[in-house]
């Protein structure tokens, strides 16, 4: 199978410092995966294998299914820091030139300024266009020779919220038509909750992570709203025993499996117990990546 990237064992050491260690990482065709770590995690390095900048210590990497190097570069579509354009051209006339230098067929410009949602802006001077707006033609770039996988380097560095919204649905929209996206972000994981298929959690240049949001957020267990409190904490621990029940902000939190919900509702209400609410308690995702990197507080941005 080819699949757009995979590296086995991945090694870079400069000296005695390990950037990335034994990094086995699969991108899957058509999914959007977020490769995601704080500063100096290995990310860079990493994609730096990945495009044949840098020589691997150990460990190989496949691109499309073939070793670096074998040609497929062209094949491949990145927004790797802030792109360059002409100032005073507008974003279509700034396309029509890379499309030019880069082979790609002029059909192509109109196309992607619609996907990256410039259409209505393309004959603005490229200098007056937001931050957003140069990501996104940096994005429309990218896509101009049609690549079959997408790389963007932190596409939403410097951007105002609004402008962060606006990559993340354009990251969704080329994920929904197929495209193969590879997206480095060193922010929370709440960030990319929406728009990435899977995600990889780099620290200290290990893969400690990998799965989709949902596999990495998982469930701890129950949450109950019950009344009277008192009442239900103290069935609730007879039912499952001391240690798994706690009391917070006025609710029940149990330890067990969200499977025994229904189980757990009979018997609360059978010991006359109301239960206003029952749901499967999640963790925070923030949190858990916060333990994923092994760092107490918030200062991967
Ligand atoms: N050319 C180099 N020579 C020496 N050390 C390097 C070199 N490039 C990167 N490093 C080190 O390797 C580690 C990983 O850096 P890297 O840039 O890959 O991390 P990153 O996750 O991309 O971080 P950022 O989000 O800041 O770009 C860091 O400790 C960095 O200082």
């Amino acid at each position: 199978m080819n699949l757009p990237v995979q590296t086995v064992g991945l090694t870079k050491r400069y000296g005695g410092l390990t950037a990335v260690q034994d990094l086995d990482l699969t991108v899957r065709t058509g999914e959007v995966y977020g490769f995601l770590g704080p500063n100096g995690a290995g990310k860079t390095t990493t994609l730096r294998m990945l495009l044949g900048l840098v020589r691997p210590t150990a460990g190989t990497v496949r691109l499309l299914g073939r070793p670096v190097g074998a040609g497929q570069l062209a094949e491949v579509g990145a927004l790797i820091e802030g792109p360059a354009f002409y100032p005073y051209l507008s974003g279509r006339e700034n396309l029509r030139v890379l499309a030019r230098y880069a082979g790609a067929p002029a059909e192509r410009v109109p196309l992607v300024l619609d996907l990256v949602d410039l259409a209505g802006r393309a004959g603005d001077r490229y200098a007056g266009y937001s931050l957003g707006m140069k990501q996104r033609l940096g994005v429309a770039a990218a896509l101009l020779k049609d690549p079959r996988l997408l790389i963007l380097d932190e596409p939403t560095n410097g951007l105002d919220p609004s402008g962060t919204a606006d990559m993340r649905r354009l990251i969704r929209r080329l994920g929904a038509a197929g495209c193969t996206v590879l997206l480095l972000s060193s922010h929370l994981l709440g960030e990319v909750e929406q728009v990435c298929d899977r995600v990889g959690v780099v620290s200290q240049g290990r893969l400690v992570a990998e799965g989709s949001v949902a596999d990495l957020r998982g469930t701890v267990g129950l949450r109950v709203l019950a009344e009277p409190l008192d009442g239900a904490a103290e069935r609730a621990r007879e039912l499952v025993g001391a240690d798994r029940v706690r009391v917070v902000d006025g609710a029940l939190e149990l330890a067990v499996e969200p499977d025994r919900a229904a189980w757990l509702n009979t018997e609360l209400v059978r010991a006359g117990v109301a239960v206003r609410e029952l749901r499967p308690r999640e963790r925070d995702l923030e949190q858990v990546f916060f333990e994923l990197i092994g760092k107490e507080t918030a200062d991967v941005r």
